[in-house]
């Protein structure tokens, strides 16, 4: 590594990176570039996010393609691991140690002295609201404690690149705060945060960066109001639970308003399910058809409400357009980002009909 690699700006960039284990191809083809700033890696379970963590972190190496932190491969390479700090999705902690001594022992492998190394870890701890549990042995933390720990750890070096592997998990609302205030000031400072979820509003009270990742591919990059329209653009489906689903069906697809939707099933004698380009124009004609036909219904609710259901959308949708079927992981599915870069929207569109 050079002097002038060494002081390099924070970066993350991954040139066709693929990454196996055995016959499972955990990563496919992933490219990207990341600068200073807040970054949302968003997938469902099983998606990559785990293994992208790794390699930026130099704990693997990619099967193919390339990793640079800074400007540098981060396998065996103590100049780059030396700006990563990590916060592992795993909860392995040592329970004997307070946090105290967690900390300070990590701020000392990353090369300071015993009592800098214990300054910085009173300072990382107290930043993440531990200043009165600190002398406590971590077995006897909460959850929310003990990823709060791991947090401290990840920051007691000062890293110019912070990789955070579903830092929210198991945080209460009060931790929560603590916790993305200050990724917030790492960010401002100048530092790269990569911050993985598989829940866009944890995203969204953060940054406006997200790259969507699904088996292994990087499906869409954007920024969240883009992520948000190609939700809406994406088949929603609404399903009720009522008295008479079939004259509830009958109904909707009677009225003006009925127009959008695509589909209608029945997964059971009770209910319906409309699939919907217009989930706001279905919701109020079936709440209007609810009202005048005095149905009895139980509920009304969104199997696909969630973020899962556009993973499974983009995946297929861009291995239909590559003309490879759905199975995206086995095929060469042409990732969303070039078509969400800016000035490209029009190009997706039109690509989203096609
Ligand atoms: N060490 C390993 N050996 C074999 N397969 C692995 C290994 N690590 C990950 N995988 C597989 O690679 C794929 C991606 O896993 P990864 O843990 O990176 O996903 P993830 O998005 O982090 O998931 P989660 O949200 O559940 O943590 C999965 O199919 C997983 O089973």
């Amino acid at each position: 590594m050079t002097a002038a690699a060494a002081s390099s700006q924070a970066s993350i960039q991954a040139i066709g990176v693929s990454k196996w284990y055995g016959k499972v191809t955990a990563l496919q083809d992933v490219s990207l570039q990341l600068k200073p700033g807040v970054w949302g890696l968003l997938g469902p379970n099983g998606s990559g996010k785990t293994t992208f963590m790794r390699l930026c972190a130099g704990l693997s190496k990619p099967s193919l393609g390339q990793i640079r932190v800074c400007g540098d491969a981060p396998f065996a390479n103590p100049e780059v691991l030396r700006r990563i700090g990590l916060c592992p999705e795993a909860d392995a902690l040592y329970d004997e140690l307070t946090a105290l001594e967690f900390v300070t022992a990590m701020a000392e492998l990353s090369g300071y002295s015993r009592k800098d190394a214990r300054d910085r870890a009173v300072k990382a701890l107290t930043d993440f609201g531990l200043d009165k549990a600190m002398e406590r042995k971590m077995g006897g933390y909460s959850r929310g404690m003990r990823q709060r720990a791991k947090l401290a750890q990840s920051v007691v070096h000062d890293p110019d690149v912070l990789l955070l592997d579903e830092p929210l998990t198991g945080t209460d609302p009060t931790s929560r705060h603590v916790i993305l205030d200050q990724v917030r000031i790492r960010a401002n400072a100048g530092a790269v945060v990569l911050f993985s979820t598989h829940v866009l509003v944890e995203v969204e009270a953060l940054t406006e960066q997200v790259l969507l990742i699904a088996r292994g591919q990087l499906v869409a990059q954007g920024k969240v109001h883009e992520i948000r329209d190609l939700l809406e653009e994406h088949p929603h489906h609404v399903r009720v639970d009522c008295d008479r689903p079939r004259d509830l069906a009958a109904a909707v697809l009677a009225s003006p308003e009925g127009e959008g939707v695509l589909g209608i099933s029945f997964p059971s004698s009770t209910e319906v399910e409309l699939e919907t380009r217009k989930p706001d124009e279905t919701y109020s004609v079936i709440a209007k058809m609810i009202v005048e036909g005095g149905f009895t219904v139980r509920s009304l609710t969104s199997p696909d409400a969630s973020l899962e259901a556009l993973f499974h959308y983009l995946v297929e949708r861009s291995g239909r357009m590559a003309g490879t079927g759905s199975d995206a992981a086995s095929g060469s599915a042409k990732p969303y980002q070039a078509a969400l870069s800016p000035g490209a929207r029009d190009t997706k569109k039109k690509g989203a009909r096609a």
